[in-house]
């Protein structure tokens, strides 16, 4: 539950209409500014006046109490109503809070994100407590909540539970169900699937949904089922099926899928130039791909390929609050809503210099203003690893059949083992590695062989996958050892080791998952060990991906889950895991 019934109390609307009453004086006036009203479609000029968290004003007038009010001039900037990102994945090594904090400085001051991690990984009270903390920070923070774990686990069913969703779901901070990467169960008759998206829609909150590569058929069956919008659109005629059955279409720009040119491009050839119904996202990027910006990239993508400008920023604000429902608090600078206000240079340069968030400066000419609450993240259940058992090299036996061969960073086909496994280090003349999936807890394992990943990584450690359990990669079985006791000393990361050295590591010190480190250092992390396993033979566009996808059943075509090696096709186990 959220501590406060509503997102103002009676008093303070009443301090609001005393502040258009001149009887208490704003608190911040942005003065001469020409902003973009996204309902008028134009470029206006006028006051602005802010009231703590919300903008009370905007038209030709000035306050008559001014008292302690702070006047910005802003004649030499342009405004536009903060960005939201509608699908964001807040643990990409980064966590939701400096995600929120980094996203800020680039004007992203709403975001609506996924609770796998939470949801896999917190009891539903500390859930609860870790959401109403976020909601402290100057960035808007909602959710979505996963009707499936998007992977084989012991135990769904108490987490999926039905106490569990209907919390979530009636939760004010959770926005949407979705993504339902679980939709072909829902299609074979899934009931619990069905039922949760009906109780949903009856209390007004949206179904998202996930359906690469769909028919027509599959995505009229999910439009009646009751999905509203999908973000896996990656051509134009992807777009304008999505369209024509009534979704409303993010448009993506991520670090496996950066497809937002050709997909504006190919919407202008297959004419469709009408943007209300689409919304911009980078779904869930690793850090590096943020370095130049998050939403703000986006725009400013769209207006390089033509797309008018009020359109374009209209994508990344009033279509995704229309879209959740929420245009009363979000997505225009106008009375009542939330001051989350970007001041631009220039409308065609979409990353701001200053920034409002929830009425408060993040950033101020081009410097960040320090405005994030630290977290406490140890009482809200996240810690650092600690490990009650052992790994034995007898653990690194690889006598399985079936392999896994990498048709890009997370497409997995199954493949006929053929190399002599016995030995303690593979070949670097091949792309084959030893691949072990361990329980966390240290109960069960399952190894097999995993190609097309690299040609010379001794040994790589992560703690970071999709269910928090050990992936161990690499062509030698002691580095292999060697990067497991150093993710273990370090409390879960991401570990590379050779001749028995660590030659670098990426501490995860929130349950083996994420990162306490602020982005900017996560950024040169990940861009190290990028390099390191492209100069040792990985070729796709990103490892950390193939790390959290491996076990990902949402993806075909064969995974490694913690039920054991799973055929995504055929909703099988193959192979299962081993008890230790
Ligand atoms: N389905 C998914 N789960 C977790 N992270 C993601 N990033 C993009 N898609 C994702």
């Amino acid at each position: 539950m959220i501590e406060k019934r509503y997102r103002w109390k009676s008093e303070q609307l009443r301090e609001h209409i005393a502040v258009i009453d001149g009887q208490k004086a704003p608190t911040k006036v942005l003065m001469n500014a020409t902003y973009l009203h996204t309902y008028l479609r134009q470029w206006l000029k006028g006051h602005i006046w802010i009231y703590d968290d919300r903008i009370v004003y905007v038209g030709t007038k000035m306050p008559k109490k001014m008292d302690q009010c702070e006047i910005v001039d802003c004649s030499n900037v342009v405004l536009v109503p903060g960005y939201m990102e509608p699908h964001a994945h807040p643990f990409q090594l980064y966590n939701p809070q400096s995600f929120a904090e980094y996203a800020s400085q680039f004007g992203t001051t709403t975001l609506i994100s996924d609770n796998l991690f939470i949801i896999l990984q917190l009891t539903k009270k500390k859930a609860f407590s870790f959401l109403r903390t976020m909601e402290k920070q100057p960035a808007t923070m909602y959710w979505w909540c996963r009707l499936d774990p998007q992977t084989e686990i012991e135990g769904e069913e108490q987490i999926f539970s039905y106490q569990n969703m209907k919390a979530w779901i009636e939760n004010d901070a959770v926005l949407q169900v979705g993504e339902l990467t679980g939709w072909p169960q829902l299609l074979e008759g899934d009931d619990f699937m069905l039922h949760w998206i009906q109780e949903t829609k009856k209390i007004g909150k949206k179904v998202e949904g996930h359906f690469p590569g769909a028919s027509e058929r599959t995505l009229t069956k999910m439009k009646l089922f009751g999905a509203d919008c999908d973000h896996e659109a990656m051509t134009g005629e992807d777009v304008y099926k999505r369209l024509l059955q009534g979704y409303t279409v993010s448009l993506r720009y991520s670090s496996i899928r950066p497809d937002l040119p050709i997909l504006l491009k190919e919407m202008k050839k297959l004419g469709i130039e009408h943007y209300d119904e689409c919304i911009l996202t980078t779904d869930g990027s690793t850090p590096s791909f943020y370095e130049h910006g998050i939403i703000d990239e986006m725009i400013r993508i769209a207006l390089q390929q033509g797309v008018p400008v009020v359109d374009a920023y209209k994508m990344a604000t009033l279509n995704v609050a229309r879209y959740y429902n929420i245009d009363h608090l979000h997505g225009s600078i106008a009375p009542g809503r939330i001051a989350h206000i970007n001041l631009l240079e220039d409308q065609l340069n979409p990353t701001p210099v200053s920034v409002l968030a929830n009425g408060k400066w993040v950033k101020r000419d081009g410097k960040a203003m320090d405005a994030f609450e630290k977290i406490d993240w140890t009482e809200h259940g996240f810690v650092p690893l600690s490990f009650s058992w052992e790994l034995s090299m007898d653990d690194l036996q690889f006598s399985m059949p079936l392999g896994m061969f990498m048709e890009n960073s997370v497409i997995m086909k199954p493949y006929s083992i053929s190399i002599d496994t016995s030995c303690e280090e593979l070949s670097d003349e091949h792309d084959e590695s030893f691949l072990m999936l361990v329980d966390r807890h240290g109960k069960w394992r399952i190894n097999t062989v995993l190609k097309g990943f690299a040609t010379s990584v001794k040994g790589l450690v992560s703690s970071y996958s999709n269910t928090g359990d050990i992936i161990l990669i690499g062509k030698s079985k002691k580095d292999m050892f060697t990067a497991f006791q150093r993710m273990k000393e370090i409390g879960g990361g991401i570990v590379l080791a050779e001749n028995e050295q660590i030659i670098h590591e990426i501490p995860l010190t929130l349950n083996g998952t994420m990162s306490s480190k602020p982005m900017s250092s996560l950024i040169e992390e990940e861009k190290t060990l990028t390099s390191l396993l492209k100069e040792r033979g990985y070729r796709f566009a990103d490892p950390i991906y193939t790390l959290l996808f491996l076990s990902s059943t949402h993806l075909p075509y064969i995974r490694i889950t913690p039920k054991g090696i799973y055929d995504v096709m055929h909703k099988m186990i193959l192979f299962p895991t081993i008890m230790r």
